[in-house]
């Protein structure tokens, strides 16, 4: 199956997804940002950019009914007090959607948005299709004016198939290589991919044709980049780069970037493991693995195991997460599994 529909939807949802997050970044205050229930950061961009995907995708899709798993719920925007802040999401959804030939001039209500959101409730799981959304991965990121990503992907049966992110803050030569930098034309990535036919590239901007992307071919650990999360130090990453004979200092970034960074051949490894037992979600890699998978990579856990999402909103794994080359896997893992018996760690 080609998934050619799905596709070309999920590309213009995540677009202007990406679109309305960067007018948000712009001018965001901190007095803007809220805090969740789980003490995370969220934004007027994470609540309309998973607006602004539900609804394309509902309108691009129909008559098919939509199953959504995505990160963002509207208990706090329900509350009193919200009002001003939720009329200004609709706005931010409306003038986005308005940019849009084919969404242009429907009118939208506060509860049109909230209803939009809302649609992101499903559970997912092991049989039939749903789309898993992060409307931003990596809100610390965005709130910094750093990486973010708008993750989507499709999930059949289980497996992830398609995969659309935008990283509107990469640049599109290479994000961990010195580039041009002040250049503001060559920032801001569209990565793609469909499960059998790898991965692409395209500017988030203008109509330049994709470019497929393949992973690095680089076998000499010595030379290898590594990434990790931005916002936690974890000290086992530090011992299997170690092992490794890694030189360069970790690169530290946010959201699902990070994939796509391995996918294109920026870096040749992404370790994540946590401290404090978080328990993994299927939106912070559905997209970001199948981006690098596709790119020739391998995505697993730290047992080897191939990421399970067919198991509800949560990842089945064993504790950590590796992307990588294929080349570089054997040692990778190698490395994995003598830290965690050095650190006393359990799968
Ligand atoms: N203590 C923790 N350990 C690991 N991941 C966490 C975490 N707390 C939150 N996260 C998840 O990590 C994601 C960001 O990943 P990264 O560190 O790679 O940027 C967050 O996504 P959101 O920003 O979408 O909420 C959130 O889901
Ligand atoms: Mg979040
Ligand atoms: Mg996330
Ligand atoms: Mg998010």
């Amino acid at each position: 199956m080609s998934y050619a529909k799905e596709l070309a939807a999920a590309k213009k949802a995540v677009s202007l997804a990406a679109r309305l997050s960067q007018e948000v970044q712009k001018t965001l205050l901190q007095s803007q940002v809220w805090t969740k229930s789980d003490r995370s950061p969220v934004t007027a961009a994470d609540y309309g950019s998973q607006a602004v995907v539900s609804i394309v995708l509902e309108t691009e899709l129909r008559p098919e009914k939509l199953s959504l798993v995505a990160e963002e719920e509207t208990g706090d925007l329900r509350k009193k007090g919200s009002e001003v802040f939720l009329e200004g999401i609709t706005k931010l959804v409306k003038d986005t959607l308005d940019a849009e030939e084919s969404h242009a001039g429907s009118p939208l209500s506060t509860d049109d948005v909230l209803n939009a959101i809302d649609c992101g409730k499903s559970e997912g799981g092991c049989s039939g299709c749903h789309w898993v959304l992060d409307p931003i991965d990596g809100t610390r990121g965005f709130v910094r004016g750093e990486q973010y990503a708008v993750g989507l992907a499709l999930l059949v049966e289980g497996k992830v198939v398609l995969g659309v992110m935008a990283c509107p803050n990469l640049p599109l030569p290479s994000a961990v290589c010195e580039t041009d930098k002040s250049s503001q034309e060559n920032v801001g990535c569209l990565f793609f991919a469909t499960t059998g036919s790898g991965t692409y590239v395209q500017p988030l901007k203008g109509n330049s044709p994709p470019q497929k992307v393949q992973v690095s071919s680089n076998e000499n650990l010595e030379e290898a980049k590594f990434l990790e999360s931005y916002h936690l130090s974890i000290p086992i990453h530090g011992s299997i780069t170690k092992k490794l004979g890694i030189k360069a200092l970790p690169v530290r970034m946010d959201s699902q970037a990070k994939y796509a960074c391995v996918s294109r051949g920026d870096a040749e490894i992404y370790l994540r493991f946590t401290l404090n037992g978080h328990r993994e979600r299927i939106w912070d890699h559905a997209a970001g693995s199948i981006i690098t998978t596709e790119a020739g990579g391998i995505v697993c856990d730290a047992a080897g195991k191939s990421l399970d999402f067919s198991k509800g909103k949560y990842l089945a794994h064993k504790t950590g997460i590796i992307a990588t080359t294929k080349k570089l896997m054997p040692w990778v893992l190698k490395a994995v599994i003598e830290s965690m018996e050095e650190e006393n760690l359990h799968f």
